[in-house]
């Protein structure tokens, strides 16, 4: 068998960590064969709680899970790690906007790229959930020079799967016979959820969604402001942010990140900025990948239409405002 595999979870006395822990413990995420140490990051006043989830994942008696490493010293969560899923933050409440939280939020990721770049393997692959995500996962990959820039990548995978869901209702179908959804831009409600490179497999042959759909009326409207203000709707529905959802999106994100992508399929992925598609450099933009021995490359070539062109700037101009606003506050 194959030797553990050192991953954090940060946040991990949290909602998301809950259902993300068990997930990753169980084999979904590095696969069947995949020894596990988990290290579990929180902080102090936590420690209690975070005992209480190891125990439970004691007795949940997962044959991968060869160790469990809790604690509130990033020295110690980050040693030697290969996979970090930094989830800790604070999550938003009803009425806020994600980038509100980037006051309370952004000072973590500087501290975390700090102790990635000092503790952690130099080819770990980090997972940025915690909000505002892209702008947290670029000041993290800031702080940390001596791990690759295209080591640090934001979630928008939560958001690709719930557009996936949303046209496999609108044309009844099983949610896995729809792909190739892609999510442009933030993780906010500037984000451009696009349908129309998207594909459906219906009686064994695959057709384009906008053919299937035959709405793009909805496609330009409805479908796009589900998707961008879906995570409103769960704080409304709940109060409190999508966790088991999230857990799921940070699974299916890591797992393609590690194990790679299907042939003729694409996923999105928060990741530095190129300036493909004219997108703004230097920001963390998601963008359709495709991934192959552990190394993503965004997809080239799509068609995009004035109507996507307009909704990219959007999105674009939101993380070059909140890439300002995140230096102001760490340089305060
Ligand atoms: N990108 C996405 O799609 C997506 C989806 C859902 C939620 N989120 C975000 O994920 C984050 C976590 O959400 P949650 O519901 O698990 O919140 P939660 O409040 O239930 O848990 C957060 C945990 O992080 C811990 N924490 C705070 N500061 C920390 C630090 N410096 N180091 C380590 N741990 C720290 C807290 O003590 C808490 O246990 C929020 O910012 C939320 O908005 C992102
Ligand atoms: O919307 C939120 O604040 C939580 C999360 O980012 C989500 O999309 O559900």
């Amino acid at each position: 068998m194959a030797e553990p595999l050192r991953v954090v979870v940060t946040g991990a006395a949290g909602q998301i960590a809950y259902s993300l822990l068990y997930m990753v413990a169980k084999g979904d995420v590095f696969g069947p064969n995949q020894p596990l140490i988990l290290h579990l990051l929180d902080i102090p006043p936590m420690m209690g709680v975070l005992e209480g989830v190891v125990m439970e994942l004691a007795d949940c008696a997962l044959p991968l899970l060869h160790g469990v490493v809790p604690t509130d010293d990033p020295a110690v969560a980050f040693n030697n790690v290969s996979a970090a899923f930094l989830v800790g933050a604070m999550p938003r409440k009803q009425g806020m906007e994600r980038k509100d939280l980037l006051s309370a939020n952004v000072k973590i990721f500087k501290v975390q790229g700090e102790a990635l770049d000092k503790y952690a393997k130099k080819d770990v692959k980090v997972l940025v959930v915690g909000n505002p995500a892209n702008t947290n996962a670029l000041i993290c990959s800031r702080y940390a020079p001596s791990i690759p820039r295209e080591n640090f990548t934001a979630m928008t995978r939560l958001d690709q799967n719930r557009a996936q869901a949303q046209i496999a209702a609108k044309i009844n179908v099983p949610v896995r016979k729809v792909s190739n959804l892609i999510i442009w831009g933030n993780h906010s409600s500037t984000q451009f959820p696009d349908a129309s490179h998207a594909v459906v497999e219906v009686n064994g042959s695959v057709s384009s969604v906008p053919e299937v759909v035959k709405d793009q009326a909805w496609l330009n409207s409805v479908f796009v402001e589900t998707v961008q203000k879906r995570g409103a709707a769960v704080i409304n529905a709940r109060k409190m942010s999508s966790a088991m959802s999230a857990a799921k999106a940070a699974s299916d994100h890591m797992k393609d990140w590690f194990l790679g992508t299907a042939p003729e399929r694409f996923v999105s992925m928060g990741v530095l900025s190129d300036g493909s598609y004219g997108a703004p450099k230097d920001v963390v933009f998601s963008f359709p990948v495709t991934i192959k021995a552990g190394k993503w490359e965004i997809v080239q070539g799509l068609k995009i239409s004035d109507f996507a062109r307009q909704l990219l700037d959007v999105t674009g101009k939101e993380l070059e405002e909140e890439r300002q606003e995140a230096i102001q506050i760490i340089e305060a």
